[in-house]
């Protein structure tokens, strides 16, 4: 069909229905995660479902969008929606992105699903934000993203050689823009890990990007290969750089791609970032798993837009709904992630698994688009919001 709109993918599941096949997948978000709880092993699960302290944050980022009503608004022509963005000087079908999750791999039946994930994004269009921690290397990652835009999510290392060889690595790949993570230099305090004792990267997972680098390798007295154990070990001393704002010039001048910051959700530190040449601001308080503070990163996002005066203004934590993305751009974001949900995906159907939660998020995106009378991302502003 020519010009297809994401709210298709209603008719196609009707259709579908009338020959007798019902989706293989889960419609909500809550049989979604329920049943991926079955089929995760309980260390990945604790890992990915788990954040910090009692996840009351956690659970706060998702309660904030319940406190949004979209107004209907009637007779306005929503025939057809236009969902394109443009984001770094690149055209998207939608303003849907899917946040880096360090341990994706680990969720595929496979264990190579940051691979899955990426063609995922080859087949809808939704880019991929490619952890630092994959289990496949950055390269393998980006040559599977066909023609979708892909950015790297940087965890910048102590060691600034390593740190511009990740970045030089990711340019030569062909990512598009590089998302730096600011709020995990240090590892939340996460009770359903530590009643675990577990965390992955420890165990060796999820680190072949640092592995299979010639400035880390540098570093060891023998390979990765040879000893894992001391390569961890090196991981774990060079993992998180606490940087400071004297660190920016330094950062920026990495690489001429687009940087953003992620994990930014105070106008103060919105304003150094846009002062010091940053291309593009990431709100997010990591999905509720670094610290237990409370504020959801909803609510920090109208004041994140106003000093980013202009800059694109990515978002994710808690959006489990196209309802949750369209109050999301309303309240100024340019794009809005998520995590958990396509993990969830991924674990119960792979590559499919992964695709069927994107277009189910856009086609209910689209479909309120439609019934509630705005056509354009452009019709979505805080106006078209209530406070409930
Ligand atoms: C299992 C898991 C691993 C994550 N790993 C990373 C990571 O490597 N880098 C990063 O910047 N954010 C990471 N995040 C945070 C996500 O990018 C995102 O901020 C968060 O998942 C959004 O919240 P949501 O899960 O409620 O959608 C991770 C999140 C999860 C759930
Ligand atoms: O688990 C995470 O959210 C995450 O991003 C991470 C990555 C490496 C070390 C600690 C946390």
């Amino acid at each position: 069909m020519a010009n297809p709109q994401f709210g298709d993918y209603q008719n196609e599941i009707y259709l579908n229905g009338l020959g007798g096949v019902t989706p293989a997948l889960p419609m909500t978000y809550a049989e979604l995660e329920a049943k991926a709880q079955g089929a995760l092993p309980p260390s990945v699960l604790s890992y990915v479902a788990g954040g910090a302290g009692d996840e009351f944050t956690q659970r706060a980022n998702v309660r904030a969008f319940e406190r949004w009503g979209l107004y209907p608004r009637m007779m306005v022509g929503a025939a057809r929606r236009d969902m394109t963005v443009d984001l770094f000087g690149h055209t998207l079908p939608s303003p849907l992105f899917m946040a880096p999750v360090g341990v994706i791999g680990l969720c595929a039946q496979d264990g190579h699903g940051d691979l899955a994930t990426a063609r995922a994004a080859a087949r809808t269009g939704v880019p991929m934000v490619a952890s630092t921690l994959t289990v496949d290397p950055l390269e393998q990652v980006a040559a599977a993203y066909g023609d979708t835009p892909g950015f790297f999510q940087l965890y910048t290392p102590t060691d600034r050689d390593l740190a511009a060889s990740l970045v030089h690595r990711a340019e030569t790949a062909g990512f598009k823009g590089i998302v730096v993570t600011l709020d995990t230099w240090v590892t939340g305090w996460r009770p359903r890990d530590l009643a675990a004792g577990n965390f992955p990267q420890l165990r060796g997972h999820c680190l072949a990007n640092y592995f299979t680098d010639p400035v880390f390798r540098a570093r060891l007295a023998t390979s990765p290969e040879e000893d894992p154990g001391a390569a961890v070990l090196e991981w774990v001393g060079i993992f998180g750089n606490p940087l400071t704002w004297d660190d920016l010039p330094w950062l920026r001048s990495l690489t001429d791609l687009p940087i953003i910051l992620k994990g930014l959700c105070h106008p103060e530190d919105v304003r150094r970032a846009r002062d010091g040449g940053i291309d593009g601001i990431y709100c997010s308080n990591h999905g509720g798993r670094q610290a237990n503070g409370g504020l959801p990163a909803l609510d920090a996002l109208p004041a994140v837009v106003e000093a980013a005066d202009g800059l694109p203004v990515l978002f994710d934590s808690g959006v489990r709904s196209g309802a949750d993305v369209i109050k999301a751009l309303a309240l100024g974001a340019t794009a809005v992630g998520v995590g958990r949900p396509y993990a969830y995906g991924l674990a119960l159907g792979g590559t499919d698994g992964v695709v069927h939660v994107l277009r189910s998020l856009l086609a209910e995106a689209d479909l309120i688009m439609a019934v509630d009378g705005y056509p354009a991302l452009s019709d979505l502003t805080p106006e078209a919001l209530v406070r409930l």
